[in-house]
């Protein structure tokens, strides 16, 4: 028995997609229906065949759903939610793909009063946008995190979890804040540093922009690989997620300023008592089999 029979996407991009995909492989027999707010996003989700219905308007994607999952950037949330208040059937569980969360449940709960929302967090993608970027096995081992709100519906959560299961995902259980500081450090913070490093190295007057792209190393295009994610998506998740963030990039100064340091005074032990430890976490990272770097990892598109 599947947990959900008509299931509405709204915003139809990398998340949305490959949510969309991932049902038609894991539950063909789930009714989808999508929005996009772009015209274009709209006409090529037709193309493709992504979803059964795809609607001109948030409000028309939901009025017969019983999942609706919100997979625009965090900053659009509550406008959606907003549209979609009117035409959300009473019984219909609400939630999302958002990066940050505590932000985003409470733009929920204030567009939709009474409503059962459940928000979540796969943590899965890639730097990629837009609806051609989505693929089916993107979910496949990797967590999904539900933040329910105190109180909410253990039937519910049930739900959401037995979907996500379905597309492949482990689920965990997170409070919204605990979640917010967790992934400013995995997640947030590290893209915030890549977007600096190639920032910086781009400006520099010294060394030139065909330099940059002929030497760079392993380390720098990796960095790029990262400073090529979506803008939007980004700028909506820093302002959203602003105290975790800073207080996560408070720690991490302090600790550049011990490395400065220790460079500075020639100190390899700091420096080697350091890179033996990181060593070791990349190291169970493998172990636990989750690395992206799996040979077909972003490239599979069925
Ligand atoms: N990119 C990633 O790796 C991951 C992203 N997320 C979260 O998933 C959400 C979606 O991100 P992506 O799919 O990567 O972005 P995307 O840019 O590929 O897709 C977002 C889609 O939302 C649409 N959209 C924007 N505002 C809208 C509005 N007001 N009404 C209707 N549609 C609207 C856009 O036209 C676009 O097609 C974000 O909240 C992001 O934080 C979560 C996990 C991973
Ligand atoms: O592409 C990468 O390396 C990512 O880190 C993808 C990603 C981006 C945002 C999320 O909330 C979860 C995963």
């Amino acid at each position: 028995m599947l947990p959900f029979a008509r299931v509405s996407i709204i915003g139809l991009g990398l998340i949305g997609s490959s949510i969309a995909r991932a049902v038609r492989q894991h539950m063909p027999t789930v009714q989808l229906t999508g929005h996009d707010g772009d015209p274009a996003v709209r006409h090529r989700a037709r193309e493709i065949d992504l979803v059964d219905d795809i609607a001109d308007t948030p409000g028309a994607a939901v009025t017969d759903a019983d999942l609706v999952i919100l997979c625009v950037p965090v900053g659009a949330m509550g406008p959606v939610a907003e549209a979609i208040a009117p035409e959300l059937p009473a019984d219909a569980i609400v939630s999302d793909v958002g990066s940050s969360k505590a932000g985003v449940a409470a733009a929920l709960a204030a567009a939709l009063p009474g409503a059962t929302i459940i928000p979540a967090h796969p943590v899965a993608g890639t730097e990629n946008s837009g609806p051609d970027a989505g693929f089916a096995s993107l979910f496949h081992g990797r967590w999904c995190i539900l933040t329910p709100p105190e109180g909410a519906s253990e039937a519910a959560v049930a739900r959401l979890a037995a979907f996500w299961e379905g597309l492949g995902a482990k689920v965990e259980t997170m409070d919204a804040r605990h979640h917010d500081l967790v992934l400013a450090v995995t997640s947030h913070l590290p893209h915030l540093i890549a977007y600096t490093i190639v920032g910086t190295a781009s400006d520099l007057e010294e060394v030139t922009q065909s330099e940059v792209i002929k030497y760079s190393a392993g380390g720098f295009r990796d960095f790029t690989r990262i400073a090529a994610s979506d803008p939007t998506m980004w700028r909506d998740v820093f302002i959203a997620n602003k105290d975790a963030v800073l207080e996560m990039l408070q720690r991490f100064s302090e600790d550049i300023t011990a490395l400065q340091r220790a460079i500075r005074w020639g100190d390899g032990d700091t420096l080697f008592e350091l890179f033996t430890r990181t060593r070791a976490i990349r190291r169970s990272i493998i172990e636990q089999g989750q690395d992206d770097a799996r040979p077909d990892f972003g490239r599979s598109h069925d």
